[in-house]
């Protein structure tokens, strides 16, 4: 089935989940429940790999977990006691059946899924020279190059194979992988996106968040930390750290915005993470006002933590209907415009003749935050002021999520000032990157030496961007500096 977008003039970029169970009888429907628990990540398409022993069983499919993985017959296809899952948005090669993950082939050393969360940065480079040698890629992900380096790594050991194809590449990656000698979960050396291990009765489960270790009854036993190989089989657990020790550089967006609330990230709440920062935008821009207002749902905490540290008080001024997904990752702006005003309606009677205060999350092509505006006045908002809970988006993403090109950034194009304009608020003010980084509980931006990766509000990209370079699009990126732009 070809499930390529016919909307998609502008690459879809996104995040995605990944899971995997060993030592659980029918791990596929453990497997199929975690995934539903990190749906939020990628809705795209979804898949499960499982392994009884000897053999390996796929089932991969466009859409969401629940329409391909709910009934008996899909998980009856996938048997065993060891099985690895995703959930996607693509952020290299399209949406199409080939690129849906575990993406799955035969090696000498037997079989090999891998479940992908990250985006690697030279992919395209390395895919020219695997080319060059021979490989025949079987899609367009940017992950299948990690298969083909592993098949052909001058390595005997499968995992002195895996560890050498890894130190070739640069990105982000969370993996799970399903091989005959285990379950194998790695974080790229900066640990760019989350990777978690958590336990239930005898079996081992990893997770990109702990919410998919609450859902499926598993207790949270640590993260996975950044450089970590985790190998888990009928030995037990074993972890390697086969990288050089970098300094951590997760994603600081998962804080904002890709994680579910009630995930623990590095041991910090996400939705006490989001409150913090709804105070901290309070003290940085307050504003006179009758009304704070989420956008909901992601503005939620921001803008409870922004009303508890002002005073005003909080109220559901918009209403959101659970049939309509994410509009930042819905692909197409036709698509995306409709989906906004279906998504949010005004609660009238609330907003009328009131000064209020919206708070979002992020402004990213301007869309949502241009048809809530309007949508407030014409519910007779007296003034509207917003609050956005992370600084100005101002450059794209590489390391696994969807941010358009800078060109449909907003905050690319404008100022604040100008883009105050442009949605028609009667003031509009970001969190400062240092008010951010108070929010996840540090003094500031460590400017030497960064704790996150802050690249899409500063510039600073933690990792070389040699598909950028060799397409001569670098000069606008400023590579492997700690300094914000
Ligand atoms: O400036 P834009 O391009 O509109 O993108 C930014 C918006 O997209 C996301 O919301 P979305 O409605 O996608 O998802 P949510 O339900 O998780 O808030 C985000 O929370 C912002 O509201
Ligand atoms: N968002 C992601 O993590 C995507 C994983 C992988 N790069 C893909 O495009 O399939
Ligand atoms: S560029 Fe932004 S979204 Fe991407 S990993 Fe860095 S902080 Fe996260
Ligand atoms: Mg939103």
């Amino acid at each position: 089935m070809l499930t390529t977008d016919p909307f998609d003039h502008d690459k879809l970029r996104e995040e995605c989940g990944v899971f995997g169970v060993y030592g659980m009888e029918s791990a596929s429907a453990l497997t199929a429940l975690g995934l539903h628990a990190l749906q939020h990540r990628g809705q795209e398409a979804a898949g499960i790999t499982s392994w009884d022993g000897s053999q390996f069983y796929t089932k991969r499919a466009a859409g969401h977990v629940a329409e391909n993985f709910s009934n008996e017959s899909a998980i009856r296809q996938l048997p065993g006691d060891a099985s690895i899952g995703h959930t996607r948005y693509a952020t290299t090669g399209e949406t199409a059946m080939r690129n849906v993950q575990p993406l799955f082939a035969e090696l000498s050393s037997g079989g090999f899924a891998v479940a992908h969360n990250g985006n690697i940065s030279n992919a395209q480079h390395l895919r020219r020279g695997l080319n060059k040698r021979g490989s025949i890629f079987q899609s367009t992900s940017d992950t299948e190059v990690i298969i083909h380096l592993v098949a052909t790594s001058s390595y005997r050991p499968l995992l002195d194979r895996i560890i050498d194809a890894l130190k070739q590449i640069e990105g982000a990656y969370s993996l799970a992988c399903l091989t005959p000698e285990g379950l194998i979960a790695v974080r790229d050396p900066l640990g760019i996106r989350p990777l978690v291990l958590g336990r239930l009765e005898d079996a081992h489960i990893v997770a990109s968040e702990t919410v998919a270790l609450d859902v499926v009854g598993a207790t949270f036993i640590r993260q996975i930390e950044p450089g970590e190989m985790i190998v888990i089989n009928e030995k037990g657990i074993r972890s390697i750290r086969p990288f050089a020790e970098q300094t951590p550089r997760p994603c600081i967006f998962e804080h904002v915005y890709f994680s579910r609330p009630d995930s623990f990230l590095d041991g910090m709440s996400v939705y006490q993470v989001r409150k913090n920062i709804g105070r901290e935008l309070a003290n940085e821009s307050p504003v006179e006002a009758d009304l704070v207002i989420p956008v909901p749902d992601s503005g939620n905490p921001a803008a409870l933590g922004y009303s508890q540290q002002s005073g005003i008080p909080f109220e559901q001024g918009i209403v959101r209907s659970h049939y309509v997904g994410r509009t930042f990752i819905q692909p197409g702006q036709a698509i995306r415009d409709l989906s906004v005003k279906l998504k949010h309606n005004a609660n009238r009677e609330l907003v009328k003749g009131k000064r209020i205060i919206l708070v979002d999350d992020s402004i990213v092509r301007g869309t949502t935050s241009l048809k809530i505006v309007q949508m407030m006045r014409d519910a007779g908002a007296k003034e509207v002021h917003m609050r956005i809970a992370s600084p100005p988006t101002r450059n794209p993403c590489f390391y696994g999520v969807d941010t358009p090109e800078r060109s449909k950034l907003l905050a690319a194009q404008m100022t604040v000032d100008s883009m105050n304009e442009f949605i028609k608020t009667d003031s509009l003010a970001f969190i400062s990157v240092n008010g951010l980084y108070r929010a996840v509980g540090l003094e500031g931006r460590d400017d030497s030496r960064p704790q996150f990766c802050d690249a899409c509000f500063t510039g600073a990209y933690p990792t070389s961007l040699t598909d950028q370079e060799d397409d001569g699009s670098t000069e606008q990126f400023q590579l492997l500096t700690g300094a914000a732009a």
